[in-house]
């Protein structure tokens, strides 16, 4: 099989917006960003980065941007949508670089093993740190968990700051053994540090095939039997109540699962939410609000926000 990349050259700035908007509006099959600010930095980072000679003679002016698409995708439509994309983002004040885009079509094991080189060990926190399926890595204290990891064709390789958000929000919520649901578990990356940070079970859902592919397998990756999957959407379908929700979905959907939330809510439990933009996030407070929680902790990385909410009290 080949896959459609689309090869865009671009500005850092609008990373985060390219990436979500292939994923969750044109259906990518993955995205990738080489950024040269990584290249220049590589060298004296204390991760695993290794950069290749015949790289360096080919460094991106700010970010080359590339989206991978079933070669059988519309690719002149998908090329105008990018070129719309880039116009709105444009016109919200970001930085959009040269813009020009190219296409080709390569051979998916080339894709397979390309974004590999740039996805490395996230040295996270005392308590976690998120190592890719084929490095080794030896922590600095010996407690500290590892997420093992080989996100496949789902989201979540920890590398997003929405992930890092909804993990910070974990590990400051998980103070004794808990059950858990992670909505939108893509990689299944949550699911399992919540599973290492002592969650007694978890239920890791998402409406997409690849992410139940690649959570069911990450989970046996660590060695985990306490993780459950499940096919659905948001929390319609799911029996029973948990102590913690996280989801680091869009605010559009997040605005869809918090009328779901008080049912599937046990007293004194938390709400972790990541993935919101923050011209977003007056929606999402004031759903909030109508459906009687409240934020606890607001967090903020880039453009996006992290939210812990519990419920008003009576
Ligand atoms: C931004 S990714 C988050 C992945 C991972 N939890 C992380 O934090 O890195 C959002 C995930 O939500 C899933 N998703 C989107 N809409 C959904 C819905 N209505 N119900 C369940 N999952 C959904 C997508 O398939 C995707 O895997």
């Amino acid at each position: 099989m080949k896959l459609l990349a689309i090869k865009i050259e671009t500005s850092h700035e609008v990373e985060d917006a390219l990436s979500i908007y292939s994923q969750d509006n044109l259906n990518a099959l993955g995205t990738e960003a080489r950024k040269r600010s990584d290249f220049e930095q590589a060298g004296w980072l204390h991760d695993s980065t290794v950069v290749e000679m015949d790289e360096i003679k080919d460094l991106p002016k700010d970010m080359q941007f590339i989206a991978y698409f079933d070669e059988e995708a519309d690719r002149d439509d998908l090329v105008n949508k990018f070129k719309n994309k880039l116009n709105e983002l444009k016109s919200y004040g970001l930085n959009t670089g040269e813009e020009k885009i190219t296409t080709s079509y390569i051979a998916d094991q080339d894709w397979n093993t390309a974004w590999q080189k740039y996805y490395h060990v996230i040295d996270f926190s005392r308590h976690l740190a998120i190592v890719p399926e084929w490095e080794d890595y030896k922590p600095a204290f010996s407690d500290q968990k590892l997420i093992k990891l080989d996100p496949g064709l789902a989201f979540g390789t920890g590398n997003h700051q929405t992930t890092q958000l909804a993990m910070m929000g974990l590990e400051r919520a998980i103070v004794k053994p808990v059950s858990v649901v992670d909505v939108g578990t893509g990689s299944g990356i949550l699911a399992i540090a919540a599973s290492e940070l002592g969650a007694t079970n978890v239920l890791a859902t998402d409406i997409s095939d690849e992410s139940m592919t690649a959570a069911q397998q990450n989970a046996a990756l660590n060695g985990l039997t306490n993780i459950k999957t499940q096919k659905t959407s948001l929390l319609a379908d799911v029996d029973g109540k948990f102590d913690i929700i996280v989801a680091n979905i869009l605010a559009e959907i997040l605005l869809d699962l918090i009328p779901q939330m008080n049912d599937h809510l046990n007293d004194n439990g938390q709400i972790i939410f990541s993935g919101i933009d923050y011209l977003q996030l007056p929606k999402i407070e004031k759903a909030l609000d109508e459906n009687d929680f409240k934020i606890d902790l607001t967090m903020r990385q880039g453009r996006w926000i992290g939210l812990s909410i519990t419920r008003k009290e009576k």
